[in-house]
């Protein structure tokens, strides 16, 4: 078995396979660009607004009161100019006609034989406030968020220049796996076919293969199977060198080529990350439970990260409410509340912590960490806290 190489070197090296490796940009449709970052500036198609609009429900009043009221502008239409001493009733959104000197609103109206009176104010938005037409609105490289698909729907445009999501694939191994009834005899329900689909974020997940029986026939043809319609393949169980565990014979066998192989963290060391010969990858995450999430957070996060043109997924911190060992010359990746608290049930075989956490406080390798410090956080896709 190789060196593992150390966590943190891990994120970086998954992200810039992944970075290297994203599709050519193309102009995507909103639902395809969300969570791609931008191939090129997002610029607008108009001045935003587009027209002086009113920001209030009133009157539009031009020259001084008070004002003969002549009918009324709603939004979506293009009013008539409006003449010295008249008024007209104006909608919030609705196009201030030419030559307004002030909006009076509803409220602080008064409407008495066809005249309004009341206090004015220039309570419209101007047009070209917010952007002129053809000014960038966003670099290239910005994420493509709920709000930035907002701003590029208003500022005039269809689609986005984004690097399409890949196409992701869980295979399970193992054939002590239930998927339905209890465990016992010997047996477990599998956990990680239904839990790792949804920490694939970002990605377009197919249905998932398995429990794969423990041959390698078996899982040759697993991997390849997943491999036709997949960009990701993430493979459970069988990291190790067990007389069951074939993933890494299989990897061989289809001559795949190691990117990773073993990360000096704890939990989670025999996770790997392997590349085939037409540049699909295949992420083997050990078959702990929480091992396999710590797989997700620290090559298959960064790795989708990077296919998408995203930077390497940000750490938080967190303040430990209480000391935390440290693993030796191992990065340890330890359970904690948002408040910074150990979880119980912490081992690498449950799930049962890790379903109350904030996520892992990062301990660096030869070190420790007192009550009281802050260190980093690594959270888990999908849970936000
Ligand atoms: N001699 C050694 N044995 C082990 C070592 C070691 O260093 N030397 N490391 C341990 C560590 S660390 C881990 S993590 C596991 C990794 O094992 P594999 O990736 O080969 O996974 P399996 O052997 O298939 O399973 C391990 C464990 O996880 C359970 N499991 C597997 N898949 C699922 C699933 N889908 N749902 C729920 N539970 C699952 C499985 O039943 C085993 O209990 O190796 C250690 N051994
Ligand atoms: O490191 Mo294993 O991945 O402890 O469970």
């Amino acid at each position: 078995m190789t060196d593992p190489i150390t966590w943190a070197d891990a994120r970086e090296t998954a992200w810039a396979a992944g970075y290297a490796a994203k599709p050519a940009p193309a102009e995507l449709p909103f639902a395809e660009a969300a969570g791609s970052a931008l191939a090129a500036p997002l610029t607008a198609v108009s001045d935003l607004p587009a027209f002086p609009t009113s920001a209030v429900d009133g009157w539009a009043v031009a020259g001084t009161g008070p004002w003969r009221i002549g009918g009324e502008v709603l939004a979506g239409h293009v009013p008539e100019p409006l003449a010295s001493g008249a008024a007209v009733k104006i909608a919030t959104g609705a196009q201030v006609p030419e030559g307004t000197d002030g909006l009076i609103r509803l409220e602080h109206s008064t409407v008495e034989d066809g005249y309004v009176s009341g206090p004015t104010d220039r309570e419209w938005r101007e047009a070209g406030e917010e952007a002129r037409h053809g000014e960038e609105l966003m670099p290239a490289g910005t994420p493509v968020t709920p709000p930035v698909i907002g701003l590029a729907a208003a500022a005039g445009h269809l689609t986005l220049p984004a690097h399409g999501r890949p196409r992701a694939r869980v295979v399970v191994f193992g054939d002590e796996l239930l998927t339905s009834g209890v465990s016992g005899k010997g047996r477990i329900r599998d956990a990680l076919g239904p839990m790792v689909p949804h920490l694939l974020v970002g990605a377009d997940v197919q249905a998932s293969i398995g429990p794969v029986a423990d041959t390698l026939e078996a899982h040759v043809a697993a991997l390849r199977e997943a491999l036709a319609d997949a960009d990701v393949v993430c493979t459970t169980g069988g990291t190790m060198v067990g007389p069951v565990d074939h993933l890494h014979a299989a990897l061989a066998e289809i001559g795949a080529e190691y990117v990773l192989n073993t990360v000096a963290v704890r939990p989670g060391f025999p996770m790997l990350l392997a590349r085939t010969a037409d540049g699909k990858f295949i992420a083997g995450l050990p078959g702990n439970p929480q091992s396999a999430v710590i797989a997700v957070v620290t090559v298959v996060a960064p790795l989708l990260a990077g296919l998408r043109g995203l930077p390497l997924p940000p750490l938080r911190t967190v303040e430990l409410a209480e000391d935390v060992p440290g693993r030796g010359s191992f990065t340890h990746l330890a359970l904690v509340d948002p408040a910074g608290r150990r979880l119980a049930h912490h081992g690498s075989a449950m799930l049962r912590g890790l379903a109350g956490a904030a996520g892992f406080a990062v301990i660096p390798p030869d070190d420790a960490a007192a009550a009281g410090t802050v260190v980093d956080l690594a959270t888990v896709p999908g849970v936000s806290s």
